[in-house]
Parts: structure tokens; C-alpha cells; sequence
């Protein structure tokens, strides 16, 4: 299987975890597209979705599935999203496709973090892709300082603007062996608005495919 069909695999393995009647919470990228196109294939009812993303957002509505604002929820029970890298604990690297900050919103509605990934996503250590950080402007160029001071090389990804009117630095060179710290010590960083390790919003669920099929993380 390629890793198209291993993203449909997981996706269509999602379908497990849609919680019934309930609203639900969704990722962004190509991996969480697939999740999209299975449940609107599925036939499940699902009352509404708050979405990550404007991209995902389209996706959902052109299938004819609601979209609820975060603000119209006070908690969700089941984030859907995939990941740039996960790693044994369930810590992520996110915002490949610059939703992370809308994401990370969304995770923090939610109960429980379902990860879905085709197998090249796990990893022992997270730092090996290029770890994305939504920032103010302004403050790139200190902020590129900063992250040298650590051993990272951070570079501006050109002619992105997120939802939110941010920009993304994507930061090579780092291994991030406490993702918690790490991420609490980078977003008290003045100009970040949110730093693409999520550790205080890890997964609890990985649904990770592979030659053998999906396998089934816990953390
Ligand atoms: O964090 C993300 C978007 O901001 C995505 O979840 C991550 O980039 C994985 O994307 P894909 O499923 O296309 O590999």
C-alpha cells in the first residue's frame, strides 16, 4: 500500500471513534481530508463538526456536514487529526499545514485525541521534521535568534499566512526530548502564538497504518 491508501485506511478506521449524536472535532490535512470523505460516505448522523481549519471547513460543508463555531460547544468529547510525527508517549509535531493553532484550540475542547497517521509519523524523537510555529511578524527575526540559541535553523515558510493572519516558521536541527518543557518554555517566547509540539495536548489514540493494516496506539 502507498501512503495515499494507507491515509484512506486510517481515515476510513477513524469512523470507529465518531462519538454517535454527538458534535465532532476536526483536524486538518491531507490525512483528515480522508477521515472527511469516509464519514460523509458512511452514512453516520453526526449533529455538526467544529473544524481546524477553513480547509477542512469546505471539505465538511461540501459534504453537507454542519459546522459549529468552538465558541457554540463547551467541550467535545473526540478530536480527529493526523501529525507530522508521533511519537511512543503520544507527543506530536503538527502545523505541516499551518492549522496548528486552530488546532490546538480544538484539541483543547476535546475529551480525547485521536490520532490518525500511516507509520512513517512514528518516531523515537521529534525534531526531524521541521517544526512549525505560528509567530506574530514582527518578531521573526528574534525569534529566529532564539530558536539558534537551541541548535535550531528557523526559517519563514514563504507566502504563508494562516487563518488567523500569522506566519509559520519551520525550525530544523531540533531534538525535542522533553516535549512538555519544550513547549512551555517556547510558547512564553513574546511573538509565538503557538509552537506546533503539542505535549499538554498529546494523543491519547494513534491510529497508525501500515503494511500489516491499522494498528492501534493507547497512551
Ligand atoms: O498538523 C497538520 C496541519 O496543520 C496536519 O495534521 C499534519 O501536517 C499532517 O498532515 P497530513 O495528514 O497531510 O500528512
Amino acid at each position: 500500500m502507498n501512503q495515499d491508501q494507507l491515509k484512506q485506511l486510517v481515515g476510513r478506521a477513524a469512523l470507529d471513534y465518531v462519538p454517535a449524536g454527538q458534535v465532532l472535532g476536526v483536524g486538518t490535512g491531507s490525512t483528515v481530508d480522508c477521515f472527511i470523505d469516509a464519514l460523509a460516505a458512511s452514512g453516520l448522523s453526526v449533529p455538526g463538526a467544529v473544524s481546524s481549519s477553513e480547509r477542512s471547513t469546505q471539505r465538511l460543508l461540501k459534504h453537507g456536514i454542519r459546522v459549529l463555531d468552538a465558541a457554540e460547544v463547551t467541550g467535545l468529547a473526540v478530536y480527529i487529526d493526523g501529525a507530522d510525527e508521533i511519537d511512543g508517549r503520544g507527543y506530536m509535531v503538527k502545523g505541516g499545514g499551518a492549522a496548528l493553532t486552530r488546532e490546538k484550540i480544538v484539541a483543547d475542547l476535546a475529551d480525547t485525541f485521536v490520532c490518525i497517521a500511516d507509520a512513517s509519523k512514528l518516531v523515537q524523537t521529534l525534531g526531524a521534521f521541521p517544526l512549525p510555529v505560528e509567530i506574530i511578524p514582527m518578531a521573526a527575526a528574534q525569534l529566529t535568534r532564539r530558536f539558534s540559541r537551541l541548535g535550531g535553523e528557523a526559517r519563514l515558510r514563504e507566502g504563508v499566512v494562516t487563518d488567523n493572519g500569522g506566519h509559520i516558521l519551520d525550525v530544523r536541527g531540533l531534538s525535542i526530548t522533553d516535549p512538555l518543557a519544550f513547549e512551555a518554555e517556547v510558547n512564553q517566547w513574546p511573538g509565538v502564538v503557538t509552537v506546533g509540539v503539542f505535549a499538554r495536548h498529546k494523543a491519547q489514540v494513534c491510529l497508525l497504518g501500515g503494511a500489516d493494516g491499522v494498528k492501534t496506539l493507547t497512551f
